[in-house]
């Protein structure tokens, strides 16, 4: 059965001693929940985060990676040296990778295989722009962001994938998918997977929504019954808020 999830990506925030305090604050509050709870710090930050939550049931993971096993690519961290820290969960595919640093579905592709090679747990992030939604493509253009970068896969590799749905109009806006949007969204997800694979790869998968999730607006989004939880990204800076969001996990 697939697991619930709750997570925590931080994005470019918090530097050592904020890490340190938020992480604290974190451990200290965590609720009894039946969620996996995830946080995602900067990557200079990730081996002080792994040593901070040694005792949590926190699981420290990545933002970003890069496909190729070392070599000339200044600036990039490859899987290897996230499994030397410790962590063995990587984001892959957020949008603001897409939009700023021109990580392409091919790019996303290659990411993918790498961080499954090292039997590395993905956590792949796709969604539509604001213009695909009015023009009603968001179904299409989700399909093919799947398709492009995952459906190459073999079916045993879908237990280490998570997805998680960020619609890049609701990110950091404000502006959240109505829970019915969002459950509209997973349900053609998990079909889309269905037909590509089969339904039991389809049921297992977790698929998190992501967007403006807060603490008012998470317990609706969590009750629809293809949505396993959430991937946050300005509430999961706010320690409160945070733990108010994983409450939120039935
Ligand atoms: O991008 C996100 C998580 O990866 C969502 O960000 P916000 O929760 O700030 O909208």
């Amino acid at each position: 059965m697939r697991s619930k999830i709750v997570a925590g990506n931080w994005k470019m925030n918090k530097d050592l001693a904020e890490t340190e305090v938020l992480l604290a604050e974190l451990s200290a509050k965590l609720p009894d929940t039946k969620a996996e709870v995830m946080v995602a710090p900067t990557f200079v930050n990730l081996s002080a985060a792994v040593d901070k939550l040694k005792s949590s049931s926190i699981e420290v993971i990545a933002q970003n990676m890069h496909f190729a096993e070392n070599g000339a690519y200044t600036g990039e961290i490859s899987a290897n040296m996230l499994l030397g820290i410790g962590v063995d969960t990587v984001i892959i595919g957020h949008s603001e990778r897409r939009a700023y640093f021109g990580e392409t579905d091919e790019i996303l592709a290659k990411k993918v295989v790498a961080a499954l090679a090292k039997n590395m747990r993905v956590m792949f992030c796709f969604g539509e722009e604001l213009e695909d939604r009015k023009s009603g493509n968001h179904f299409k253009i989700v399909e093919s962001q799947l398709k492009n970068a995952l459906f190459s896969l073999d079916a045993s590799a879908w237990s280490k994938i998570i997805l998680a749905y960020e619609p890049v109009w609701a990110i950091g806006t404000g502006e959240t998918a109505s829970p019915e949007q969002a459950q509209e969204m997973h349900a053609f997800i998990r079909k889309t997977i269905t037909n590509a694979y089969d339904t039991g790869i389809a049921n297992n998968v977790s698929i998190l929504y992501g967007g403006s999730v807060k603490p008012n607006n998470a317990v609706e989004i969590f009750s629809k019954p293809d949505v396993d939880g959430g991937l946050i990204g300005g509430a999961s800076l706010v320690a409160d808020d945070f733990i108010a969001i994983i409450k939120g996990i039935a």
